[in-house]
C-alpha cells in the first residue's frame, strides 16, 4: 500500500506552508511565560480570518457594484456576507479560549508588549473602513506602520464601502438615494414590499447582521479586558477599558438601525 507515500509532489505540509505558519510564534518573555504561546496563537488565528474577511467583504462589495447588464450578482453577495458572519461569531467565541488565561498569568509577560496592542492591527482597520466607518485620524494615529501597511489604509479610505455598493443597488433597483432621509424610505419600501425587492431587504439585513456581530466582537473584547487588566491604562498608551467602552456605539449603518424605529 503505497497510499500517502507518492513522494516528491505536492505534500501537505508543503501545501500549507507549515515550516513558515509553524515556527512564526516568537515569545518576547525570558524566561517564556506558558500562556505566552497561547497569547500568539489567538491573535494569529484572528488575523487569518480577518483576512479571508477582508477577502469575502471585497468581493461582496464588487458583486453589488457590478453594473455589467444581465450579470446580476446580489446572490453572490449575499452568499459571501452570509459566510461571514458565520466567521465572525467564530471570533467571537473565540474569546472563551484566550479567558483560560488567568490575569496573573497574563501579567508574567504582559510589560514585554508595550507599546504594542491590538490597536495596530492594520487588518482589523481594513475591515472597519471597508464596512463604512472610514475614520482617516487612525492612519495618523498609528505609530510605528510600515509603508506598505500606510499605503493599504490609504486604499481602503479611498475605494468604495460595502454601504456605497448597498446604495449603488438601490439605485439600480429604482430607489432614490440622494439624501439619508431618501435613503431611509427607499428601504423602508424594500421592507414593505419584500416580494418586489427581496434581494434589497435580503440584502439590507445581512448588512445589519455583520453590524451587529461587529458589535458584539467589541462588547465581548472589553468584558475579556476588563477581566485580565481591570482598570488599567493599555499596552497601546489609551485609558483601556474606558477607550473601548467609548467604542460600543460605533455602528456601521446607523441608518439601518434608525429605521427600526420608524417601520
Ligand atoms: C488579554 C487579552 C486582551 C487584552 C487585555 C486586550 C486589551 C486591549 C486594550 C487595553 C486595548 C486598547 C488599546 C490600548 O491602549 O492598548 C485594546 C484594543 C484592541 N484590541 Fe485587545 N486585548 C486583548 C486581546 C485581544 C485580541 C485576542 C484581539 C484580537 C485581534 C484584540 C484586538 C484588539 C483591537 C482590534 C483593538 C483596537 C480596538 C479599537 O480601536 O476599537 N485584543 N485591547
Ligand atoms: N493592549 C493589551 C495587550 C494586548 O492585548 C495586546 C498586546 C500586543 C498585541 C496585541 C494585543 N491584543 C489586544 O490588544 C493590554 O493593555 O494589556
Amino acid at each position: 500500500m503505497d497510499f500517502g507515500e507518492q513522494g516528491a509532489r505536492l505534500t501537505y505540509g508543503g501545501y500549507l506552508q507549515l515550516e513558515r505558519l509553524l515556527t512564526s510564534q516568537r515569545l518576547e518573555s525570558d524566561p517564556a511565560a506558558h500562556d505566552e504561546l497561547l497569547f500568539i496563537t489567538i491573535h494569529q488565528v484572528y488575523e487569518l480570518w480577518f483576512q479571508q474577511l477582508l477577502h469575502e467583504a471585497t468581493a461582496a462589495r464588487d458583486a453589488m457594484l457590478d453594473e455589467t447588464p444581465g450579470a446580476d450578482r446580489l446572490w453572490w453577495a449575499q452568499h459571501l456576507l452570509q459566510r461571514m458572519h458565520v466567521v465572525e461569531r467564530v471570533l467571537v467565541q473565540q474569546v472563551d479560549v484566550l479567558e483560560t488565561m488567568t490575569p496573573q498569568d497574563f501579567l508574567q509577560f504582559r510589560q514585554t508588549l508595550a507599546p504594542a496592542s491590538g490597536f495596530q492591527s492594520v487588518q482589523f482597520r481594513e475591515l472597519e473602513f471597508l464596512s463604512g466607518a472610514k475614520d482617516p485620524s487612525f492612519v495618523e494615529r498609528f505609530r510605528g506602520l510600515t509603508e506598505v501597511e500606510r499605503e493599504r489604509l490609504r486604499r481602503r479610505l479611498a475605494e468604495p464601502t460595502l454601504w456605497d455598493a448597498f446604495l449603488r443597488v438601490l439605485a439600480r433597483r429604482g430607489l432614490p438615494v440622494g439624501s439619508d432621509a431618501e435613503v431611509t424610505d427607499s428601504v423602508r419600501r424594500a421592507a414593505h414590499d419584500r416580494g418586489g425587492y427581496a434581494e434589497v431587504w435580503a440584502l439590507a439585513e445581512a448588512l445589519l447582521q455583520h453590524d451587529e456581530l461587529a458589535a458584539a466582537w467589541r462588547a465581548r473584547h472589553v468584558v475579556m479586558v476588563e477581566r485580565m487588566i481591570g482598570t488599567k491604562t493599555g499596552t497601546g498608551g489609551s485609558s483601556g477599558a474606558d477607550y473601548l467602552r467609548s467604542r460600543l456605539e460605533l455602528r456601521y449603518y446607523p441608518l439601518l438601525w434608525e429605521l427600526r424605529s420608524h417601520l
